[in-house]
């Protein structure tokens, strides 16, 4: 199995997502912003978090204009798995690969907690490890974390149970508590906590393990 993580000047978290990926069993191959395609036979890619650009103009706004996301946008057009962590979540809405956008946070503080993540769906690679309903712990850190789409945005996401995650206490401001969602064909994740920071035991929490436990077991050759 083939995971690429795309590294922009200014990510933090490339070498926590490769990690999690290689500890889930996928080989990972760093992929630099300049580049203009990913690997070929890749399963997934993965955008992480950190300060893009130094988080100029918005946060992922100059990163969506990158070669790389040229080449993250056709990928998740052709059908690949895509997930973006915190930063990387901010990106993907950027490219419009995901609906919505991330507002700086309602109390205009940045927020770096471990939370409690209500899963709202189990029917995706990404959340197949859980039952909707599980609360589990995981990281934040954001300052721009505040998830926001218009009414009739939110209710296709809903109607399409599209939410991933939503917060047991919303601590930014998002729409509906959202902080994560998937792409219309469920394939594309994006998340603002960090499951790649609670994927081990070294880090205090391992409730994160299991996404990436699932988006193996599926993308596993038969
Ligand atoms: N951890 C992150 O990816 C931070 C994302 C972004 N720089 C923010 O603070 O909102």
């Amino acid at each position: 199995m083939r995971a690429a993580v795309v590294v922009f000047p200014g990510s933090n978290c490339d070498r926590d997502l490769a990690v999690a990926f290689e500890q889930a069993g996928f080989d990972v191959t760093m992929v630099w912003h300049k580049d203009a395609s990913l690997p070929a036979g890749l399963d997934i890619v993965g955008v992480p978090g950190g300060f893009s650009y130094g988080d100029y103009l918005r946060c992922g706004a100059i990163a969506a204009q990158s070669p790389i996301c040229k080449a993250v946008v056709e990928h998740t057009e052709r059908g690949g798995y895509a997930m973006g962590v915190c930063n990387g979540f901010q990106i993907l809405t950027e490219t419009g690969i995901l609906p919505g956008a991330l507002l700086r946070n309602a109390g205009l503080k940045y927020i770096c907690k471990t939370v409690g993540l209500k899963v709202a769906t189990s029917d995706s690679v990404f959340t197949q490890g859980y039952n909707a309903g599980d609360v589990i712990g995981i990281p934040i850190a954001h300052h721009d974390g505040n998830y926001y789409a218009d009414d009739k945005t939110l209710a296709m996401l809903r109607d399409q149970d599209r939410v991933a995650f939503t917060y047991a206490e919303n601590p930014n401001g998002s729409c509906g508590d959202i902080a994560g969602i998937l792409s219309e064909n469920r394939r594309v994740l994006g998340m603002m906590p960090h499951p790649e920071r609670a994927a081990d035991a070294g880090h205090g929490g391992t409730d994160g393990a299991a996404l990436f436990r699932a988006l193996a077991g599926v993308l596993a050759p038969a």
